[in-house]
């Protein structure tokens, strides 16, 4: 058998096949590193912001242009140019010698009615009061059927399609390959797949690729100014990734009493401008504030739109959050950048939740079983020694036994003001229980400033039926807000939307008869929104219903049901909603109607703010903003309160027989 020749042939043959399947093997290696050495190649996150620039490079570099987009096409091309792009002979030359000059042939569309997606820019010939979707449908009076529907395009991503799509920019004579690919491995938090941006150059440097970014960011700035903030939430690992872009909210939608606004955005400019100032006297650099008070009242709101107004992104962290603990808080505040706002909602639920449990626990441990105080004493009870003890707790409100979060009161005072902790950030803290909030909070660096939020003043109801119902010739200034229209008020818009019809002084009293007839302090700014919003167009109707919207309860409950199989629109009534304030509220009886607009006051030298209405009251107090933790609440005569229990008591009696002494009232 050994001696046949076919045993000796196929022995060769098999030796052949090995060594060629070896030297294929080698020499494809060899090729990939030698391809690779003289390849550069960079990968951009599409939680970076760069990912953006490059993107919205790309396009204006090499368009992506169909024809059912507006004629707007026309400014960024022409015509022969834009033939040019699809042409046989374009498309070949870009085989051989890529200069980015073809339009890329695999594209993805979509029809823009809904939010924009996060991290892709709206190309530039899009009008920018298109750009949200929603307004689409808002255009001049033109018929629904022939308006032009709003398309995205974007270049197809090459993992999706298995279609390894690649464009081409030419950047410093160099021809830079770009590769969009998903991470199939990486979703984030809130389920958005994340993106690579991978950029690959020929023998390159790094500086081909910092400068090509560079350039990708002044033309992104140029011709997209900022609409947008970020938003960033924590994601595992400890790391930021840019979970929303949302538009910016116009600081003059803001509805608060006179002076709050201006003061925040004073404070809160001065700091950002004042690092060596901090730095040379070896403060750390950093400022919180505390936003607390009823619910719907505007806290949120602010924040974003003081972001807005200082270019500054948004960094969310959750602290009932599941994955957060005492580490986590910490990492997550060293590595959010120094110029951002962090802000934490909801500060008191975190603990609230623990507190309790720790409270629970603690009786139960010493047996005493007794204890009917509830809840808030517990609150006002806990003591950080509780929370040392680093057990990780259940968090009842998560189900499924699943743990909750386990950060601790002390773990957050340290993350907040510990030496590795990020300078030059904003910290903006909010809660509706302000009581409920820990006094080791309001230490310096912490939470410097307390701003209170109230129901609605009667200036805030003047004010925002004015901002409402404001007419400058475009009924809709600002095209980010106010913009969807409600389903239920969706007939005869044209004549509804001229508000020209309306003399502004015939505004202005319809202003001053809807804010006459708001109770003090009654009714959340969110809710004589909701009512503004059913008589948008409407002025003279709003002003005429809001008695009996008022003695109605605010149209609280349920606005449409099912009657015998038929729907009914009704307003359920309720009583008036009680004013749920924790704090010291100015007695609404105490307060003449002039007391509708904050005093403000500050410890800070050169921060005083005192309502202009009210500077020569005895009543002319601190009451909406306070530093330092201090004078929190209604102190005559600006006086300043310590933020501890007992100066909070004598402010509340002296309050107490202030008001009944002047009309019987009660405060709470
Ligand atoms: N002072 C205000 N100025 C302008 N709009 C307001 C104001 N207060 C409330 N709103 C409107 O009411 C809605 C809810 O407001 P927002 O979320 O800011 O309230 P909040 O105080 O943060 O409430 P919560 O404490 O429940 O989180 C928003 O749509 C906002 O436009």
């Amino acid at each position: 058998f050994q001696k046949s020749p076919m045993f000796h042939d196929g022995i060769r043959v098999a030796l052949a096949g090995m060594f060629f399947e070896f030297s294929r093997r080698f020499a494809h290696g060899l090729i990939g590193k030698l391809i690779d050495s003289i390849y550069l190649t960079a990968v951009i996150s599409s939680n970076d912001e760069a990912y953006d620039w490059i993107q919205h490079y790309m396009n204006i570099q090499c368009p992506i242009v169909i024809d059912s987009l507006d004629t707007s096409n026309e400014k960024t091309m022409t015509q022969a140019e834009n033939d040019e792009m699809y042409s046989l002979k374009t498309n070949l030359k870009e085989i051989f010698w890529p200069r980015g000059k073809a339009a890329p042939r695999h594209i993805i569309i979509s029809s823009g009615f809904g939010s924009h997606r996060p991290g892709i820019p709206v190309p530039p010939w899009i009008d920018p009061r298109n750009a949200y979707g929603s307004c689409d449908s808002l255009d001049d009076g033109e018929a629904e059927e022939e308006r032009e529907a709003r398309l995205d395009i974007e270049p197809a991503i090459a993992e999706a399609f298995d279609l390894g799509i690649t464009r081409y920019l030419k950047h410093k004579g160099r021809s830079i390959r770009i590769v969009i690919g998903e991470d199939e491995t990486r979703v984030s938090m809130n389920n958005v797949q994340k993106k690579w941006l991978v950029m690959s150059t020929f023998l390159g440097t790094h500086d081909t690729f910092t400068s090509l970014i560079q350039e990708a960011r002044r033309q992104y700035m140029i011709q997209i100014p900022k609409r947008t903030i970020s938003i960033f939430s924590p994601e595992p690992g400890n790391r930021w990734y840019r979970s929303a872009s949302r538009p910016m909210r116009s600081w003059d939608s803001i509805i608060l009493p006179p002076g709050v606004k201006e003061w925040l955005l004073t404070d809160t400019t001065e700091f950002l401008a004042e690092r060596d100032y901090y730095e040379q006297r070896g403060v750390p650099h950093r400022r919180g504030y505390l936003l607390y008070g009823e619910p719907g009242s505007g806290k949120s709101s602010l924040i974003s739109a003081l972001a807005a107004k200082l270019k500054l992104d948004i960094y969310i962290i959750n602290l009932g959050s599941r994955m957060m603990d005492d580490d986590t808080l910490n990492s997550l505040l060293q590595s959010c950048p120094s110029r951002c706002l962090l802000l934490m909602e909801d500060i008191d639920c975190a603990f609230k939740k623990r507190q309790s449990i720790t409270h629970d626990e603690d009786k139960s441990q010493s047996g005493d079983d007794q204890s009917n105080e509830g809840d808030q004493d517990a609150m006002m009870s806990i003591k950080p020694k509780m929370l040392y003890r680093g057990r990780r707790m259940q968090h009842p409100g998560m189900g499924m036994g699943e743990p909750g979060s386990s950060v601790t009161l002390s773990g957050l005072l340290n993350a907040l003001d510990g030496v590795a902790s990020s300078e030059g950030r904003l910290l903006f803290c909010t809660t509706n229980w302000k009581d409920k909030i820990d006094p080791a909070l309001s230490r310096n660096g912490r939470c410097d400033v307390w701003i209170e939020f109230t129901h609605a003043t009667r200036a805030q109801a003047k004010d925002l039926f004015t901002h409402f119902y404001k007419n400058d010739n475009n009924p809709y200034p600002n095209s980010n807000s106010a913009c969807s229209p409600s389903p239920l008020h969706n007939t005869g818009m044209a004549e509804e939307r001229d508000l020209t019809a309306y003399d502004p002084s015939h505004l202005v009293s319809l202003a001053d008869a809807f804010a006459e007839a708001i109770p003090l302090h009654k009714v959340s700014v969110s809710a004589l929104q909701g009512y503004l919003i059913r008589h948008k167009r409407k002025p003279a109707e709003a002003a005429e219903g809001v008695k009996a919207w008022v003695d109605s309860g605010f149209g609280q409950g349920p606005t449409m049901f099912l009657k015998d199989g038929k729907m009914e629109l009704k307003e359920i009534e309720t009583s008036p909603t009680p004013s749920t304030s924790q704090t010291l509220n100015m007695p609404n009886g105490h307060m003449d109607t002039n007391t509708d607009d904050y005093g403000v006051d500050t410890q800070k030298a050169g921060m005083q703010l005192r309502s202009r209405k009210r500077a020569s009251s005895k009543m002319d107090q601190i009451k909406g903003i306070s530093v330092n933790g201090r004078g929190i609440e209604n102190i005559p005569n600006g006086s300043i309160a310590s933020g501890n229990d007992g100066l909070l008591r004598r402010a509340k009696t002296h309050f107490r027989a202030l008001s009944k002494g002047k009309n019987g009232d009660d405060v709470q």
